[in-house]
């Protein structure tokens, strides 16, 4: 009998340990929110349907996304960026491939920068439907510069966008929250929020901020413990972020933005957070591999992260140097035009 029971461990656990192994090879989210997509609440179902959600950032990428996914699902959205203009396409999208009405998107122009407008704008979206239910912090900027010649204004923009912006907004609207005792507050962090790489040390900076912020707040809100604090850490996903990263001084433009093709759909990054935010998730780590691995290794092996980090960093600056977009061609050597 013991022999058959160490037999079948003996072939169970190699199988067990090689299924769990190709899961993670093919995985593009941490373990919990891949369970969440697998066997969670689906976010077109009621979950998020009726839910009123505020997205900054909406008029591009990850945000213009989301407001489509949400409109498919049902959710009434509040629209804001700083281009009224874009923020009405995306609107009009919304409506055209949705059940929306117009009353159901309100467009509300905000600039994360401009602290002092935050309380109106808050009034306003508290107003129009009465209450929020989901915040979604997704506006932001990335860099693309070299510490050595990077201008301290620019770290002081990234950290007044990124970091202060953010909590500003968050500040309007959690009191709201408390005070009807439900509510979501999700913050678009990143990869190098929890980790750091070459040619970001503000706009990661800015981000571990966010990380430092928003996991202490959810510490102290344990006495609400219907209110949802998340932070989503994506690794790189299609969008105009290289286009709009700040570079070594403030108005100085990204030179080469390079093909962002290798990078996760942005369709597939937001499918993965509304999982996330339709299953309470609290920190959701999405990626592809061998970005993925990364994520792991800089939380259970950091000497492992380091040398993988100098691997890839070592490759990002020389990319930049030669004139290519820095996050081109990592596993290849770099060709200038
Ligand atoms: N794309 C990636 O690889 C990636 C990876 C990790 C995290 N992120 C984060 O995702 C979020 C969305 O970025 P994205 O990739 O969609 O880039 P994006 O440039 O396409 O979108 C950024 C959005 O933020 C808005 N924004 C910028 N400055 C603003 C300001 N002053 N006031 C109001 N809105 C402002 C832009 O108008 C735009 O709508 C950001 O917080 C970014 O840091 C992106």
């Amino acid at each position: 009998m013991d022999c058959c029971i160490v037999s079948a461990l003996c072939f169970l656990i190699p199988v067990y340990l090689l299924v769990h192994f190709v899961c993670f090879i093919f995985a593009d989210a941490d373990f919990t929110l891949l369970l969440a997509s697998l066997a969670g609440h689906k976010p077109a179902e009621a979950k998020l349907r009726g839910l009123v959600v505020w997205i900054t950032g909406a008029s591009s990428g990850i945000g213009e996304e989301l407001a489509y996914q949400l409109a498919r699902c049902g959710s009434r959205l509040i629209l804001s960026a700083r281009r009224e203009d874009e923020l009405n396409r995306v609107k009009r999208h919304c409506l055209e491939n949705s059940d929306l009405e117009d009353e159901h998107i309100l467009v509300l122009p905000l600039d994360l920068l401009e602290r002092t407008s935050h309380e109106e704008k808050a009034k306003t979206a508290i107003q129009h439907f009465g209450h929020i239910d989901i915040l979604i912090n997704n506006g932001g900027r990335s860099q693309r510069s070299l510490c050595l010649e990077t201008n301290v204004d620019v770290y002081k923009t990234l950290m007044e966008l990124n970091f202060l912006g953010t909590v500003s907004i968050t500040k309007q609207v959690l009191p709201h929250m408390t005070q009807r005792g439900t509510g979501s507050i999700v913050t678009v962090s990143s990869v190098v929020g929890l980790a750091g790489a070459p040619l970001a040390t503000g706009y990661s900076a800015s981000k571990h901020a966010l990380q430092g912020f928003f996991n202490s707040l959810r510490s102290e809100l344990t006495d609400h413990p219907k209110i949802l604090i998340s932070t989503v850490c994506p690794g790189p996903v299609q969008s105009q972020i290289v286009k709009n990263a700040f570079t070594e001084e403030l108005n100085k433009p990204v030179t080469t933005v390079g093909n962002q093709e290798h990078k996760m759909p942005t369709s597939r990054c937001v499918r993965l957070m509304l999982v996330g935010i339709a299953n309470g998730v609290k920190e959701m780590w999405i990626a592809q591999q061998p970005f993925l691995l990364f994520y792991y290794a800089w939380q259970y092996t950091p000497t492992f992260a380091w040398a993988v980090t100098n691997l890839l960093g070592r490759k990002r600056v020389q990319n930049f140097k030669a004139g290519l977009d820095a996050d081109s061609a990592y596993f290849s050597k770099p060709k200038t035009s």
